[in-house]
């Protein structure tokens, strides 16, 4: 792949103050990789003192809201996180789908806002388990792409500077140490990037695509090197630096 791949750490609701030393530890390492590009999400709480603490790494909000401001209580806009030092946004989470009830239409809107405010983006999507054994894993990955990545005029500039990625990330394989099969993998990816050139034209190729759900130091190795793989979303094996690094270390040899 021709890409630089992409680590990326989801600490979701998970962190205060005295994990900003694990983040320092990962930085100073990942400034060791610099074919990798590494980046750690974390809660809101924690983006301004990340950003202060860290010059390797990319840091990044885990939501935002559709609008720049104004009367929604708890929400923070793409605005507002860029004010922070945030450089992208994670939209369509699993986690917020399900927790939170958003469908493709708000996560492309979100998309959007966030493009608009000149964060990079990563876009969300997987199937259930009940939709894979069911034999609709591909079908459902596919309206997911199709309702939530945002519109070629919104995206193009972002596109072509590879500030837009994919995460395809299997519902069942999220927290569960059930990883998706490498084959399975490839295949959904496949189906990604013809849906990206499709939507986007040749600039599609720049879109990266990222596999998240259990993605450990044992497992990073063979998933970063399938085709098609761009990099890992990675929730647990992120909160630590002795847990995370092996999975950057296994990009830069991985060739992701
Ligand atoms: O949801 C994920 C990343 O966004 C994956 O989480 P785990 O790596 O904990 O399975």
């Amino acid at each position: 792949m021709p890409h630089r791949p992409y680590i990326v750490g989801n600490w979701k609701m998970n962190g205060t103050r005295a994990m900003l030393a694990e983040a320092r530890a990962i930085d100073r390492a990942a400034g060791r990789y610099p074919d990798v590009q590494v980046a750690i999400a974390p809660p809101f709480t924690l983006i301004g003192a990340l950003r202060e603490a860290v010059s390797a790494m990319g840091v990044g909000g885990q939501d935002c809201h559709v609008n720049a401001k104004g009367a929604h209580t708890g929400d923070v806009s793409a605005q507002m996180l860029v004010d922070t030092g945030a450089d992208f946004v994670i939209v369509g989470h699993s986690e917020r789908r399900k927790d939170h009830g958003e469908g493709d239409d708000l996560i492309k809107a979100k998309a959007e806002a966030a493009l608009a405010a000149g964060l990079g983006i990563i876009v969300c999507v997987g199937e259930t388990l009940e939709e894979r054994d069911g034999g609709k894993a591909e079908a459902v990955v596919s309206a997911q792409v199709t309702a939530s990545m945002p519109d070629a005029d919104a995206a193009a500039d972002a596109v072509a500077s590879g500030k837009v990625a994919v995460a395809y990330e299997p519902v069942w394989a999220i927290g569960t140490g059930r990883v998706a099969e490498v084959a399975d993998v490839v295949a959904m990816h496949a189906q990604i990037r013809q849906q990206l050139l499709a939507l986007y034209g040749e600039i599609g190729a720049k879109v990266r695509i990222l596999y998240g759900g259990s993605v450990n130091a044992g497992n990073a190795r063979d998933l970063l090197a399938a085709e098609g793989v761009g990099g890992a979303l990675v929730g647990g094996a992120s909160l630590t630096a002795e847990a995370f690094l092996p999975i950057v270390a296994a990009a830069d040899n991985g060739e992701a």
